[in-house]
């Protein structure tokens, strides 16, 4: 990727997309293109298609997507299919018809079956049935790596895709029942901490397992993943390279990050479990040893990561 190359990034008000924005813009990429949901609604093929063919981006970032945590995807299991289904096949067949020349697509380390061996390599897709509070999310973001890989065989393409573990940092949705662990947490042992309360209750067992990677290293590592010569790519030991798991390769328990997470807020007082709230998967450790061989590595570590999520949140969230 050049300098002067017009980029894509869609969903750049989100998580992900701003830190990918933050990140070109520290490695001076000067040609930025954006539009928020207002403007564009990803979901509408006729609109993604007027605004492909007279923008004519030349790299695209897809970090637009319909997100959420346990909750919110075992309750609207609709929303979450249809729209990602959608903003998918409307960007991806866009960018084919108007020759782009490399897509990035977002998927998530969800898409890997609920019970694969620790640690999941790339190879387990599809090899066995998937964790029921996510599935309809999980099958559009498979559709997402299959639309990729479909267009490359077909017609040459270079389309690539990434398989982020669980994500946190500046920019989350740190909104209590629909959101990630992370943010959820921050919030609700900071309020509980404000208003002198006794207790805050955490979801699950806690004996469920989750590796937890800080933003801006994903932000980096889609840039390298989209910038890398398709030869090296190719030429990998591994010939099935259709989609690369990011991820830090380490994982921790529930219970022990809202033990973190007590003490980056200096909460007091106890935690108690709700074991009304599924744990979903108990564990999905991601093999990082292809993105890790390609000379890409994680820089922040989970307590520095908290930390940064922590002060961004006291000081920008609502
Ligand atoms: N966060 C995580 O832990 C993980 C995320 N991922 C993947 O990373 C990618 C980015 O996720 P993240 O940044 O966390 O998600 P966010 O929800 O923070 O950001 C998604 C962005 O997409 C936009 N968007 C959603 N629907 C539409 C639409 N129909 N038209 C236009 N824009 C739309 C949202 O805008 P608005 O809010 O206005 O709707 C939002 O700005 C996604 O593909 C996600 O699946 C993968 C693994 C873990
Ligand atoms: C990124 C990923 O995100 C989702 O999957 P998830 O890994 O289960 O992520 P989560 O952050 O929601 O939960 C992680 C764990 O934490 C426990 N937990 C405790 N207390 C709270 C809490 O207050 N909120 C939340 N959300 N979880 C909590 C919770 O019970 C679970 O055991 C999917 O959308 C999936 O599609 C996906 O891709």
């Amino acid at each position: 990727m050049q300098l002067n190359d017009k980029i894509y990034i869609a969903g750049h008000q989100g998580l992900v997309g701003s830190a990918i924005v933050r990140e070109l813009k520290n490695q001076n990429f000067k040609n930025l293109i954006y539009k928020t949901h207002n403007e564009l609604d990803l979901t509408n093929q006729q609109q993604v298609a007027n605004f492909f063919a007279k923008k004519k981006p030349q790299y695209v970032f897809l970090a637009a997507a319909k997100v959420g945590g346990i909750y919110a995807n075992n309750e609207f299991p609709a929303d979450f299919i249809y729209n990602n289904l959608m903003i998918e096949a409307n960007i991806i067949h866009s960018a084919y018809q108007n020759k782009i020349k490399r897509l990035l697509f977002l998927g998530s380390s969800c898409i890997y079956p609920k019970y694969a061996p620790q640690p999941i390599q790339e190879i387990y897709l599809l090899t066995s049935t998937l964790e029921p509070t996510n599935e309809p999310y999980a099958i559009a973001k498979i559709a997402g790596i299959k639309l990729c890989e479909s267009y490359n065989r077909q017609h040459n393409t270079d389309f690539r895709s990434v398989m982020p573990t669980n994500l946190y940092g500046i920019g989350d949705n740190f909104y209590s029942k629909n959101s990630h662990v992370i943010p959820a947490l921050i919030r609700r042992f900071h309020e509980a901490k404000i208003n002198n309360a006794n207790e805050v209750a955490v979801w699950g067992t806690g004996k469920a397992m989750r590796e937890f990677l800080y933003v801006d290293d994903m932000a980096k590592a889609c840039i390298f993943v989209i910038s890398f010569n398709k030869n090296t790519y190719k030429n990998n030991t591994d010939p099935m390279l259709s989609h690369i798991n990011i991820g830090t390769g380490e994982d921790i328990t529930i219970k022990q990050l809202a033990e973190l997470i007590k003490k980056v807020t200096r909460f007091k007082g106890k935690i108690i479990w709700n074991d009304k709230i599924p744990d979903g998967t108990l564990r999905k450790r991601l093999d990082i040893n292809k993105i890790s061989k390609l000379g890409w590595q994680v820089t922040t570590s989970l307590e520095d990561g908290l930390d940064k999520a922590y002060r961004w949140f006291m000081n920008n969230a609502k």
